[in-house]
């Protein structure tokens, strides 16, 4: 039993639905956790009571879900999600309402589910409904669908991407059937929602055995049908549990392709940023940074940028001294510490503005990150009279 916040709110909703006559427990991930001694926060309710039903009971409820049974139930104390018991295993959001068929068994609920692991309920007196053998396989370490593993594939084809990362989170084995349907199944990958997918890798990367969740990758063969390349021998000994280097690392590994691998997963702007500063940075160590890099990417990028050379065992310059101290000493972090503007720089010149400001700020502030000029408006308009100008 688990004591923060969020249990608490389920736990008393719980108990509401009881005292209304209803039965309803604690289902999901979160009891998976709770088995395995691992924190968990999204705390699932499942119950015999229909959506309306559920509605009658509390107060504040808001529909959420509630064409798939889903309703979110507003406690002074915090929300919690109830789901009505169903029987179909899609769980997409294309379903028509008519798909999904509520029943009163918890029985038939958790057989629906993926994953023997994930098909465990929790009451609220901490005892669990495990008929599928569930504490056993988390106990054991193995990832076994639950009943007939092909149909449970079928209804959702992403469950075996989901069957790949929790071995990577839990290090756990896929057991044979499980595994064998997923090779049978690994073609219907392809039509499922790239933004999915990428939720799922997005929590490989942060198991502590990624290199597992690629090897189960390939032996189910869905590498093959997934975007970009995938070999489980380049992530023997990558281990950040960060999603964003496991992204970046990823992008490293598909060459010059990594853009166009990297936008099918959809990944943000930001996203895309980070792994775009990283690959820069890790071309730049070829010949050793210099001041420009150490000014130009976060201390967290040329960290990144180290680690994937270690890893790939590049032929590079590694720094000397630690990044951030290199950085420390920079003479400027960021550009508007430079002392001087565009608007110095016309008034200076007497020239009219054009595309020349923005270059000679730029070499300007090249200048002083790297050393060569101080950040002071005598020495830098002197600079830019006497050798910038010059120069042009
Ligand atoms: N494709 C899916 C997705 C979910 N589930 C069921 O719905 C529960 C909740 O799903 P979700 O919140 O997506 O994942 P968790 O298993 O809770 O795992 P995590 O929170 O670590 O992502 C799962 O435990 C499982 O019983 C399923 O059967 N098939």
């Amino acid at each position: 039993m688990q004591n923060n916040k969020e249990w608490q709110v389920a736990y008393s909703v719980i108990e509401q639905l009881e005292n209304a006559g209803f039965e309803a427990v604690i289902v999901g991930g979160a009891v998976r956790d709770t088995i395995l001694g691992r924190p968990a926060h999204d705390v699932d309710v499942a119950t015999n009571a229909m959506p309306d039903e559920v509605k009658s009971v509390f107060n504040h409820t808001v529909d959420i879900g509630i064409q798939h049974g889903t309703v979110l139930v507003i406690d002074p104390a915090g929300s919690v999600e109830v789901t009505t018991y169903r029987t179909d295993g899609e769980y997409t959001d294309h379903r028509r309402p008519e798909e999904v068929q509520f029943v009163r068994s918890l029985k038939e609920d958790l057989q629906r589910r993926d994953f023997t692991m994930n098909a465990i309920a929790m009451r609220r007196d901490g005892s669990f409904v495990d008929f599928y053998g569930g504490r056993q396989d988390i106990e054991a370490g193995v990832i076994r669908a639950v009943g007939d593993a092909q149909k449970r594939f079928s209804e959702d084809a992403l469950r075996m991407l989901r069957a790949v990362r929790f071995s990577a989170q839990l290090g756990f084995l896929i057991e044979s059937e499980t595994l064998k349907a997923m090779q049978d199944k690994a073609n219907n990958i392809s039509w499922i929602a790239r933004e999915r997918i990428k939720a799922e890798l997005d929590k490989l990367w942060v198991g502590k055995d990624v290199y597992n969740g690629i090897r189960k990758l390939e032996e189910s063969n869905l590498v093959n049908y997934l975007n970009g390349t995938f070999q489980a021998k380049d992530w023997y000994e990558f281990n950040t549990q960060d999603k964003l280097l496991g992204w970046a690392y990823f992008a490293v590994l598909q060459g010059e392709h990594w853009r166009e691998v990297l936008g099918e997963y959809r990944l943000s702007n930001k996203e895309m940023a980070f792994v775009k500063a990283v690959l820069e940075a890790l071309k730049a160590l070829k010949n050793g940074w210099t001041n420009i890099d150490y000014f130009l990417y976060t201390e967290q990028e040329l960290e990144a940028a180290c680690y994937f050379a270690e890893l790939r065992q590049l032929d590079v310059q590694m720094p000397q001294q630690s990044i951030q101290e290199i950085q420390t000493m920079l003479p400027i972090r960021h550009k508007r510490e430079l002392i001087v503007n565009g608007t110095d720089l016309l008034k200076w010149s007497g020239k009219k503005g054009g595309p020349w400001v923005k270059e000679a700020l730029q070499a300007m502030l090249e200048a002083v990150v790297n050393g060569e000029l101080q950040n002071d408006q005598q020495q830098i308009k002197n600079w830019i009279e006497h050798d910038y100008f010059k120069q042009e």
